[in-house]
């Protein structure tokens, strides 16, 4: 094994099935990394490098997980994708569809796929699809700024922290994170009407003490025992309603993941008479990263930077 990583630029493999990964190349290639675009599982490996990180780009999540998922022989896509993740434990940033993807939970219709959407999972987060709007309703807004690259910064090197040109393309929305997830960036914004009637539900089920598996908008990941022994549980992402213990102080934004994997939230409350909520943008669980917008639709490189060093990170 070659151990010369300090001078080697990292490989990013960009999951290549469809949307925007053109893009992310053109952008990780300017943050100092290679870049490959990945199809099959076998452009995981092939030609014997090994890849140091994935980014899973913008587009249409239903859509990549139609082709994620199709099995011919050996392992799927989003099998491998998995594996690259909780066994092999290498950064992975997930972008709007690309995070869904990455999701544990998910609400919004997603109409063709009758067993729920095809997630990925890994990042303990429920999304809420399209909750900024249809593709019309795209816009920018400032979000905040990534955290500063990791490791050796040069003292010439200004830590820029002015707010981020956020892009929202039918962008999703976070709508809770469990606790050993790092929230990195909020904004406030109305759902769109389709968001709002799926947050509508979820809420009266929340407040009548419904646990929520899969009631139609609900897209919950269902983990099959594997032979490998770290992902070796089966269980169903389930929503319960917060539990208010008396005299307890009622915790914000609570979210809690038990072992069997339920999970207790609270939605973000309206702010006022116009429905907008402080809802999550971007997140961080270890070696995995989020974004709800397009950082690969500017010209603006930090968080193509900040994921970079992440990757070079892990090489060490
Ligand atoms: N720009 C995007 O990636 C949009 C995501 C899209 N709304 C989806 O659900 O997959």
């Amino acid at each position: 094994m070659s151990n010369n990583n300090s001078i080697k630029k990292p490989l990013v493999g960009v999951l290549a099935l469809q949307g925007a990964f053109e893009e992310h190349q053109a952008c990780l290639e300017a943050s100092g990394c290679r870049t490959k675009q990945i199809r099959t599982v076998a452009d995981m490996t092939e030609g014997g490098e090994v890849l140091d990180g994935m980014v899973l780009p913008g587009g249409e999540s239903t859509a990549m997980g139609l082709i994620g998922t199709h099995r011919t022989n050996g392992k799927t896509v989003w099998e491998a994708i998995r594996e690259f993740i909780d066994v092999d434990k290498k950064p992975t940033w997930g972008t709007c569809a690309g995070m869904i993807l990455l999701a544990e939970r998910c609400v919004g219709a997603s109409a063709c796929i009758q067993e729920g959407q095809a997630l990925i999972g890994g990042m303990d987060i429920l999304v809420c699809r399209n909750y900024f709007g249809s593709q019309v309703s795209s816009f920018e807004m400032a979000t905040p700024p990534p955290p500063s690259v990791i490791g050796n910064t040069t003292t010439n090197e200004n830590i820029d922290e002015s707010s981020y040109p956020g892009v929202f393309i039918r962008a999703p929305a976070i709508l809770s994170a469990g606790p050993d997830v790092t929230v990195l960036g909020k904004v406030v914004a109305t759902p769109c009407r389709q968001a709002a009637v799926v947050l509508q539900e979820l809420e009266r089920k929340i407040e009548n003490g419904e646990t929520v598996i899969q009631m139609g908008v609900v897209d919950a990941i269902v983990r099959n025992p594997s032979q490998d022994s770290k992902t070796n549980i089966t269980y169903r992402a389930v929503i319960k309603p917060p539990q208010h213990v008396e005299g307890e102080e009622e915790k914000k934004e609570s979210t809690e993941t038990n072992n069997d994997g339920d999970m207790t939230i609270e939605l973000p409350g309206a702010a006022d008479g116009s429905n907008a909520r402080e809802v999550i943008c971007a997140v961080q669980r270890n070696n995995l990263l989020c974004t709800a917008f397009h950082p690969e639709l500017t010209n603006d490189y930090r968080w193509h930077k900040y994921f970079a060093s992440m990757v070079r990170e892990s090489m060490l």
